[in-house]
Order: C-alpha cells, then structure tokens, then sequence
C-alpha cells in the first residue's frame, strides 16, 4: 500500500524524493530552522515491515564510525516514523549499473573489499550484524567524502552480543527463513536456513565482490528476483550448488580464497578482518595501482591494462591481441634476445619439441611477437650478464611478468633462467620478506613443474585450507627445511619431483614468521635454477 506523503515532519521539510524502498522512502530534507541539509526516511506506522522501529534502535550504537551515517533525528510524528540521516551519494549499484560495463574494474573493486570489510569489523566490534550486504546498501559519501563508502539500511540488523548477558547469540539447529536478499546473503543462511553471523556478513561481501567481477554478474541474479516459489526454490539450488573455483574461475586467487575463508568460519568464530584488508591492499599493489583504500569513482584510466589483463588464470589462452601487448611490453625489459613461444601442450616435463616443429609454428610465433623471428626461442627476462643494468620497474610489475613468462615457458631451460631471475628479484628487495608477488610466480612455477595442463592448486590457498592452516613454523624446523630443500634439490630426478620441492619450499615460507627467504632459500632457488638447466 502506499501512502500520501508529507511536506513536513518535525522541523524537517521534505524536498524531492530519492529513492524508496519496500517499506518507505528516503527524502532530501532540509531543517527548517537550520538549514541543514539531510536524509529523512520516512515509513507508515502501519507498513508491513517497519524497520525505521528497529533500524532506530542501532544508529546509536555505529555513531562515530567511518562510513557509518551520522542520525540526526529520529521519532514518530502522526501516521510517520521518520529517521534523519546523513545526506549520502549514489549506492554502487547505481554508479555499477550507470557506467553501462559489464564487470567493474579491480582496482574499485579491491577499494570496495578492503573498505567494506572494515565497515563490518567496525559493526561488528559494535555487537552488530548487517545481515543485509548487497550494493544498493553500501553509497559513497558527498563533497570531501566522495571516496568513502558507507553503509546504510539496518533493518535486518541485529545485536548479535546479547546487551544483558554480553553473550554471542546461540547457534540452532532449527531451520529458520532466511534474512537478507537473494543475491548476496549466505548459503548457509539463505539456503540452508541457519543463524547469520559474523562469517555471514563476510560471505555476502565475498560474492558481491565476485558478482562485480564477473561478466553478467553471478549466476543465479540473472533471471531477477524469483517471483515463485519454484523460481526461488531454483535460486537455491544453483547458489547452494556452485563450487567457489567455478565461481571464481579467472579471477586473481584472493577471491576464491576469501570466500572459502568465510565459508570455513564456525558460528562463533571473529574472523581476521585485518587479514583480508591487507589481502586485497596486496592484490590492489600487485597489479601496478595505488596503494589506497580511497574508492574513486568513476574509476581512473587503468595505468597497467596489461597487468590487469593477465590477472585472468593461466589456464585461459591468451588471445592474439593480448599476447601481443604482453610481448612487447616484455620485450621492453631487456633484451638481445626475442620472445617466442611455442604452444603450451608441447610441454612435456621439460622436454623441448622437436626443431621440425618449431619450424612449422614460427610463421605464427612471428606474428604474435614483434620482432620475434630470430633463431633465439625463449622468454628472456633479463640477460645473464652481470652488469646488465637493472630494469626500473615496480618489483610488483616485475614478478608479474615473471609469472606470466613462467607460465609460457616451454622448457627447463627458460624455466632456469626465469628461477634465476626471480632470485635475483627478490634479492633485490630490501627487505627478504617473500611478496604476494613471489608467492604468485611460486604457484606459477609449482603448476608448470608439475603439469601445465592440470590445474594446480594454487600454494597459497593449498597451505591455508590445510589442518595446521595458518601456523607458524618454529624457527629451526624452518631452516631445517630449507637446508634439506638445498641439499636435495641437486638430486631431483625429475620435473615432478622439483614441482614437490617447489610446493614444499612455498609452504615453508607462507608459515613462517615473516615470510623471510633465508640464504638457504636463495640457495635452493640457485639450486633449482640449476637442476632445471642440468634437465633440460
Ligand atoms: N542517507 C542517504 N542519502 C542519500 N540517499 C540515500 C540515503 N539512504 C538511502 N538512500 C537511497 O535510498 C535508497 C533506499 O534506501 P534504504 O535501503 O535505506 O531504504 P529501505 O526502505 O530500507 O530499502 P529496502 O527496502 O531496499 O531495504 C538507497 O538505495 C539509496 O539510493
């Protein structure tokens, strides 16, 4: 039903309207006495779910908050219940649906993760849950505060600290219907009708996070809201039953992770909000942008389009144009040398195709890469000699093209000098600490060892999902390790067994106190460079 509205309310008078919700509308609205210009949402008493009653009730709980409106007034005056809130800009769903793409870019998305999350841990450490995580509820801010994304919409949410007993709610194994909306809330609670929690609010961030990136968006928004029982009993089905690497597939690792992260918290369970900042802070540097939270709407040029084109897994061919740029931009390094490749399948453990059929393939090579045609046929990052000056590029651009030639190098000799290279960028650094970056070309380097067709778990999330998940090593069993790792490397007898080596190494690494390469690590890295050229 809907009713007519006011002109005014309280000492607000209602200007024009700006959106509306299932239950009310939102007003700019303007202090009579003031002048001070906000928000007014204003429902009927008798609305059929009045969540201005409730959405009242924890505005005082988030004031002071970064992105969390500030309530300016609150009560029920007549037939209305009205709330006034900080005047706010365009949700991300406007400013998505508006910029006519069909995936939005990386870098706001990485902006979107890392200050979503932090909005949730701020609600969280508050006693709060959203419960409610879609874009139509996550607005930027106006004026100085453009770049700042803020939540709004708290009529589902809900203490999940008990404010008498301090307790975190109880679990039930009762069924309940779900709270939230059809896209993003949980499948634990939307499909299997449990308690939301803490890790359920994170989940819905993880997918609408994922929903930006894919084209299309997820899969089970496509058709709409389901205006049937069995439409929705499909919605279901399909959300229940998609596994996180399909839904992930072709996007960097971190999303993937993340969400497997939300969906193995326990009910009770705080989960790393810092840890998943930092992820995507990492993820955002990695890929050449700027290390800032700051989402900047519309999105800058992209300054690293390649790099962000190659965010796309391995496994999905690159196309003509695509090899080409990369090419080139890799031919820039360095280089007295020329890049060509040879296709991917004719890998096999190492063993280079025969010179009959780099003859065949080369016209086509040719074409991809400029200046390609010389007999030489590897990537060469750098040259081997001592003096050659170092290329000036951010170490971030450096791995990532490391790991793009290690996933299309085609024998242990490229490879050799690819872990050469990689050794000699990571010494580089001040400090030892092994980048997102490094642990990046590890898992690149892991995959083509062991078979460059098969998907490889990537080391990264292989180490996380483990049971001792997350522990750190003491210090002597690490450097135990690497000392064995060093001596054993010599004797490896094939590809396979370096691909273990190089797995066990990432992991030694992830689970130590600082990520730190000790000298035994860059010894196994020689050592592996090494063994791959003795293999070759
Ligand atoms: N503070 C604000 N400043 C500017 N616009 C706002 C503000 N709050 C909400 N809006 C706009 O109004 C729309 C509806 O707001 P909100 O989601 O709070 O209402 P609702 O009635 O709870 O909606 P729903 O039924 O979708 O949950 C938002 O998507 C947004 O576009």
């Amino acid at each position: 039903m809907t009713y007519p509205y006011p002109q005014r309310i309280g000492n607000w008078w209602l200007e024009e309207k700006l959106g509306s919700g299932f239950s009310g509308a939102i007003f700019r609205a303007q202090n009579l006495h003031t002048g001070q210009v906000v928000a007014l949402k204003l429902q009927h008493v008798d609305a059929e779910c009045p969540t201005n009653r409730f959405e009242r009730s924890f505005y005082p709980a988030l004031q002071g908050g970064v992105g969390m409106p500030t309530l300016w007034g609150a009560g029920v005056e007549g037939q209305y219940d009205y709330l006034v809130i900080d005047l706010l800009g365009a949700s991300l769903d406007s400013l998505f649906r508006k910029s006519g793409k069909d995936v939005m870019d990386l870098r706001s998305v990485c902006c979107i993760a890392m200050q979503v999350i932090n909005r949730l841990e701020f609600m969280h450490s508050r006693g709060l849950l959203h419960r409610d995580i879609q874009l139509g509820n996550c607005v930027i801010g106006l004026g100085l505060n453009c770049t700042t994304i803020y939540m709004i919409d708290f009529g589902f949410s809900k203490f999940y600290i008990d404010p008498h007993t301090r307790r975190h709610i109880p679990d039930s194994k009762v069924k309940r219907d779900f709270i939230g909306n059809y896209w993003f809330t949980s499948v634990g609670v939307h499909c299997r009708g449990q308690v939301p929690s803490r890790r359920d609010d994170l989940e819905a961030v993880a997918l609408m996070l994922i929903h930006l990136l894919t084209p299309g968006g997820l899969s089970w928004t496509r058709n709409g809201v389901p205006k049937t029982d069995s439409a929705h009993d499909r919605l279901i089905r399909e959300k229940k039953n998609v596994r996180p690497e399909d839904l992930c597939r072709g996007l960097p690792s971190e999303f993937e992770e993340f969400l497997r992260y939300c969906r193995r918290l326990k009910f009770m369970d705080c989960p790393d909000y810092a840890r998943w900042v930092e992820e995507f802070r990492q993820l955002a540097i990695s890929r050449g942008y700027p290390d800032s939270a700051e989402f900047v709407w519309p999105a800058p040029p992209d300054p690293q389009p390649m790099v962000r084109a190659i965010a796309q897994r391995p496994t999905q061919p690159p196309s003509a144009g695509m090899l080409a740029t990369v090419l080139n931009d890799l031919a820039k390094l360095n280089f007295d040398e020329r890049p060509v490749l040879v296709e991917r399948r004719e890998l096999v453990n190492g063993v280079r195709p025969s010179k009959a059929k780099d003859k065949e393939n080369a016209p086509a090579r040719a074409k991809k890469s400029k200046g390609a045609g010389t007999s030489h046929d590897v990537i060469v990052i750098s040259s081997d000699e001592e003096n050659a000056p170092a290329p000036r590029l951010p170490k971030a651009l450096l791995l990532t093209r490391l790991g793009y030639a290690v996933s299309h190098a085609t024998d242990n000799a490229t490879l050799a000098r690819l872990v050469h290279e990689f050794a000699r960028v990571l010494q580089s650094n001040s400090s030892r600490a092994l980048p997102r970056g490094g642990a990046m070309v590890l898992d690149l380097l892991h995959k083509q060892l062991a078979d460059p067709d098969v998907f490889v778990e990537p080391l990264r999330t292989r180490s996380m999902t483990s049971s001792n998940a997350g522990e750190e090593q003491p210090r002597q069993v690490k450097l135990d390790k690497l000392l064995a790792l060093r001596c054993d490397v010599a004797k490896a007898k094939d590809n396979e067994a370096l691909a273990k080596m190089v797995a066990e190494f990432g992991d030694v690494i992830n689970r130590s106190n600082g990520r730190t390469i000790t000298k035994d690590g860059f010894a196994f890295l020689e050592g592996l460079a090494a063994r791959l050229r003795a293999l070759s």
